[in-house]
């Protein structure tokens, strides 16, 4: 463990009820540190595209493969869409660890217990809406919703309120009431005075 690169690279899971603002200060994250951050690369079962290139865009695997990483609990969030698989691997992770970088990680609660199972050395940030009424607000000022996806998002949204509020679910939870002030929070806990949460 102490030889690992997740020892002094430690993930960072942002979790949150679609909508609260995850991207929205993950984008700003990205902007004021350009060179400490990386997200994991997916796998997909899906063919590669022209100009697409295995471990950069994606991982291209075969739905064999694919199938055989999910028995050995090797995914931290899969999902199939139009016939294709994707997912996100604990050895993807583990990569941009290995790169020096800190793995930003924008997932939902089944994937942050998911994580909490494996020997990643994650730390957990919780964004959360000021209010369910605010976050309705939001979603449907973003426009990208229908009244039953928006349903869907809502019901959601409850279940990871209800997760976030058990001890030890996470281990800073992050109010984005003002954007500006969010911000600060959220940067601080990750930056840490430059350790990232590391202990040495
Ligand atoms: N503090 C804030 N005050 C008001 N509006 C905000 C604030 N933060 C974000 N928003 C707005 O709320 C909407 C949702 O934000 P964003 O798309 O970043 O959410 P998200 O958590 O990434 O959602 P998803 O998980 O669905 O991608 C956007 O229109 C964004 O501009």
């Amino acid at each position: 463990m102490a030889t690992s690169s997740v020892h002094k690279y430690r993930p960072v899971v942002v979790s949150g009820p679609s909508g609260t603002g995850k991207s929205t200060l993950l984008k700003r994250l990205f902007a004021e540190f350009p060179d400490t951050f990386g997200f994991s690369i997916s796998h997909t079962t899906r063919s590669p595209r022209a100009g697409e290139e295995d471990g950069r865009e994606y991982y291209f695997t075969t739905k064999e493969d694919f199938l055989k990483l999910v028995s050995e609990n090797g995914f931290i969030e899969h999902a199939q869409f139009g016939g294709n698989f994707y997912g996100t691997s604990v050895q993807a992770v583990r990569n941009i660890a290995s790169k020096q970088r800190i793995c930003i990680l924008d997932i939902e609660m089944e994937g942050v217990k998911q994580v909490k199972r494996t020997d990643l050395n994650a730390r957990f940030l919780f964004l959360a809406p000021p209010s369910l009424e605010e976050l309705e607000r939001r979603l449907r000022g973003r426009g990208t919703e229908t009244e039953d996806s928006l349903n869907k998002r809502l019901a959601q949204a409850r279940n990871e309120l209800e997760y976030s509020r058990q001890p030890g679910a996470h281990d800073k939870i992050v109010v984005n009431d003002d954007l500006e002030k969010a911000y600060t929070e959220l940067r601080d806990w990750i930056v840490d005075g430059g350790k990232f949460g590391a202990s040495e």
